[in-house]
């Protein structure tokens, strides 16, 4: 067969936040257009400086997913003849630099949700103009122009799943890619390996800093995301999903699929053909309804996240006035490290710490407690979040906080949970409570008072 005329000679395609080869869409673009190809990923410096709320935008434990995502990555491209090609350095400049060195002429990326790196990439195509720079959307189930989505079915969860779902929409047949009909290799000027790469990265990234201990099961990478999401629909557990999913431990309550989708590793129509699978062999239910319910969840966020843009960041959020919250060091640094009167909201946080992970559950009782209980800004439990998570996802993260804390899109303005009531409903026995020790705590949460006078509670108590 003659060889297939392409557009563009030499193309570059760089991975973000979609680690995955299998049905993406903005990769698809690329293979198809371009004579040579060289597959990168870009380490930004920034992601790992402290913001202006003390965190950074990637902990340890979200880093270490990252970089078993990137190896299995590159090690899939290494049985094709390519390689992975990790950079490092701020995104605009290495990406510049590296298309004037090498003369690229086609630079494809998955389109990201947040608003700040959507303006970073259209800054990138303004500054390299005789680059063609292509993105797709390789997140969500329905594309937005499918859908045809007006902002008034934004407006609630519950308006947006009605319009999906009479609208009847399809969700497409993940994409496949065939790695053994890759373009030829792109050899980019004065690149190391993949291993020699990862190994030079400075300290701050790679360095000293332990490596943590998460959760046993999550492994980063497309091949470790497919076994997960396989054999859960191999179990039953997809059967009792609308039982269990509340449950604050467990590793078969939920799907644990949110690390993998975060991080692309998989995509939610994958996921979604995975369901329909299961129903077809095991019948339909409430259970299998929900899950994909809960994918909706998900994606509502991210069509929601795109038309907010900057709001989603913005202390008012949504509402017409800020929240009346405020910062308190101490308190937010006893609720970061598990250390508040509330075992609870401590055994929680102590399991976010130590895994990168904590259910759905336990998020929304330890967001309401940081914004109801102890009056804090709301943001800066989102950004903790965003350090900590190993499935931070931008859209997810900031519009759940934004409804827990009255700010977002909840009808109802607002969820404050009572925690002895939740406690006796999911932890009677205080099991998850004894498992994470979240008894052992500071009796008291202020040391100081108001005006930052020291309080002597020996004296209270009198
Ligand atoms: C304050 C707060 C912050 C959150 N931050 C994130 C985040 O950074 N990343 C993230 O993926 N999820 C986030 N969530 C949503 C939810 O808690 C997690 O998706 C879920 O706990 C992940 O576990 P799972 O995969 O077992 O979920 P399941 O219960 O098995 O759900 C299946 C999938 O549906 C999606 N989903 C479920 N619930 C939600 C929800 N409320 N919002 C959006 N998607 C949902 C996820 O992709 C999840 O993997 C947050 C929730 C709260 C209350």
């Amino acid at each position: 067969m003659a060889d297939q005329h392409k557009n563009y000679s030499k193309g570059i395609y760089c991975f973000t936040d979609d680690l995955r080869f299998q049905d993406n869409i903005a990769l698809a673009n690329t293979i198809a257009q371009c004579d040579e190809i060289a597959f990168i990923y870009i380490l930004d410096p920034r992601w790992f400086q402290k913001t202006n709320y003390q965190h950074t935008w990637i902990g340890q434990a979200k880093w270490q997913f990252i970089k078993q995502s990137l190896s299995c990555l590159n090690q899939q491209l290494a049985e094709h003849g390519h390689q992975l090609t990790l950079l490092h350095g701020n995104v605009e400049h290495v990406l510049c630099e590296l298309i004037r060195e090498n003369n690229v002429n086609f630079v494809g990326f998955a389109t990201l949700v947040g608003s700040n790196e959507q303006v970073l990439w259209a800054e990138l195509a303004t500054k390299c103009a005789d680059t063609h720079f292509a993105s797709a959307n390789n997140s969500i189930m329905y594309l937005g122009e499918r859908l045809n989505l007006k902002h008034e079915y934004l407006t609630s969860f519950s308006r947006f799943r009605r319009f999906v779902e009479k609208q009847q929409i399809k969700i497409e047949q993940p994409r496949k890619i065939h790695l053994d009909a890759l373009p030829s290799r792109l050899t980019l000027q004065n690149q190391p390996s993949f291993s020699k790469a990862l190994t030079a990265l400075p300290y701050f990234i790679s360095g000293d800093v332990q490596d943590v201990q998460t959760h046993d099961s999550f492994f980063g990478g497309e091949k470790s995301a497919v076994q997960h999401c396989k054999q859960y629909f191999a179990s039953s557990a997809a059967s009792n999903y609308k039982t269990t999913r509340n449950a604050l431990d467990g590793w078969q309550n939920s799907t644990k699929f949110s690390p993998y989708l975060a991080n692309g590793n998989v995509s939610a129509r994958q996921i979604m053909q995975w369901l329909k699978q299961f129903e077809l062999a095991h019948g339909a239910s409430e259970s299998t309804y929900w899950i994909y319910f809960e994918l909706l969840w998900r994606e509502y966020f991210h069509h929601l996240a795109n038309s907010l843009g900057n709001t989603l960041y913005r202390f008012s959020g949504l509402a017409p006035c800020a929240p009346s919250t405020s910062f308190y060091a101490e308190r937010f640094n006893k609720w970061c490290n598990g250390n508040t009167p509330y075992p609870i909201v401590n055994a929680c946080m102590k399991q976010l710490n130590q895994t990168g992970f904590m259910s759905n559950r336990g998020r929304q009782l330890v967001a309401s407690y940081l914004v109801n209980e102890l009056g804090i800004d709301w943001r800066y439990g989102a950004a903790y979040f965003q350090q900590q998570l190993i499935d931070h996802d931008i859209a997810s993260n900031w519009g759940n906080w934004q409804y827990i804390a009255g700010v977002g899109v909840d009808p109802r303005g607002g969820r404050h949970f009572n925690l002895q009531k939740q406690t006796s409903l999911y932890d009677p026995e205080h099991t998850f409570i004894n498992k994470w020790h979240g008894q052992l705590c500071d009796a008291r949460l202020d040391s100081t008072d108001m005006v930052d006078w020291p309080i002597d509670w020996s004296k209270k108590e009198d």
